[in-house]
């Protein structure tokens, strides 16, 4: 198998935001509308078409079909930085409240990377209050995706290294564009810093125990066919049939009625989600800590001044 890795290195019922049943959840289900038909691409007619956007993040809600489509919007990389983070979860609680949407196709603006993943320079020469804010936003953007009552499919239509990998972990079932030069994985242990403990269930969650031994420690990075092979991404498609391919899954997953789906949903990701829900506040000390250490810091200002050098 080819891997390949860069070189040199709420639930709780009625919980904040992150419940897993809105209400009205059942009552909606009863007379939901059944998707029959899916448009093949974005276009969707402008009747039912109703956009939003912020700085860094592009929602285009089809509310016909009751599916958002979600764009990450962050030149050049699509990091996930501090701003970004937060227009996130603004936008996705608009989502969360928004009764006729069912289904988000996350995604990016950007043609071949999904999201370089956390944004390095929030966690290096900050202070130890920046660190902490930025930790909170990653674990509630996490949370969202991991804990929504809505469907979520990840269309990684480009690289998706480390916290871009970790958003499409936390969706309901990943599409990658088919093109051995994107790479995706949790590729921490490069930067030499260390995935936190819900990163790695998620991952375990998703490829089991050995397989994450093996792809944590190395912090590898797997070519779409390899990603596959391994369970990391449910199915790989030509670079340009991304888009339509998730919304013609999203129109299967929406046949099976919401209140059943949700429920499994959250019988099978409530144990994890808790386990970080439980601990918030020191997860979020442990990182200050941890990312503010000299050698952490320096490993950061290496990876940075490589990624600046090497050849492209
Ligand atoms: C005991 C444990 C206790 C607690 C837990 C502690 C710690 C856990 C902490 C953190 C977990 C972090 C998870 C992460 O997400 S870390 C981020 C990892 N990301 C990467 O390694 C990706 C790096 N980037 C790339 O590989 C490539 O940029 C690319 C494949 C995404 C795109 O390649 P391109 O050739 O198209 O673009 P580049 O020229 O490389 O980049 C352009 C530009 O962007 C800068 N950049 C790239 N990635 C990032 C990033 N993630 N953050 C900030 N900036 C980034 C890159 O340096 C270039 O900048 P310049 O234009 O040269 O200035």
């Amino acid at each position: 198998m080819a891997l390949r890795a860069v070189s040199a290195l709420t639930w709780g019922l009625g919980g904040p935001g992150v419940g897993p049943l809105r209400s009205g959840t059942f009552l909606r289900c009863a007379t939901q509308h059944r998707l029959e038909k899916m448009p093949s691409s974005i276009g969707f007619p402008e009747a039912s078409r109703r956009p939003f956007s912020s700085h860094r993040i592009l929602v285009d809600v089809d509310q016909s079909h009751g599916v958002a489509t979600m764009k990450l919007k962050n030149p050049p990389v699509n990091s996930l930085s501090l701003e970004l983070l937060t227009e996130f979860v603004i936008s996705w609680e608009k989502l969360e409240n928004d009764k006729s949407c069912r289904g988000v196709i996350l995604t990016s603006n950007s043609p071949k990377i999904f999201s370089a993943g956390l944004d390095i320079t929030d966690m290096y020469g900050k202070n130890a209050a920046h660190y902490a804010e930025f930790w909170k936003a990653v674990q509630e953007v996490w949370l969202k995706l991991y804990t929504s009552n809505m469907v979520v499919i990840a269309a990684i239509n480009g690289s998706s290294p480390a916290g871009g990998c970790l958003m499409s972990l936390a969706s309901d079932y990943r599409i990658m564009a088919d093109n051995p030069k994107y790479t995706i994985g949790l590729n921490e242990t490069l930067l030499g810093i260390v995935a936190p403990f819900w990163f790695k269930d998620n991952l375990v969650n998703t490829i089991g125990n050995r397989a994450s031994e093996h792809a944590l420690q190395r912090g590898l990075l797997f070519p779409p066919a390899d990603a596959l092979k391994i369970g990391l991404v449910d199915q790989i498609v030509p670079e340009d049939k991304v888009q339509s391919t998730a919304l013609s899954v999203m129109s299967e997953w929406l046949k099976i009625p919401d209140h059943a789906r949700q429920l499994t949903k959250t019988m099978m990701r409530k144990p994890t989600a808790d386990r970080l829900l439980k601990q918030r506040e020191a997860d979020i000390q442990n990182f200050v800590s941890f990312i503010s250490k000299d050698s952490i810091q320096k490993s950061l200002h290496m990876y940075l001044k490589f990624l600046k050098e090497r050849e492209k």
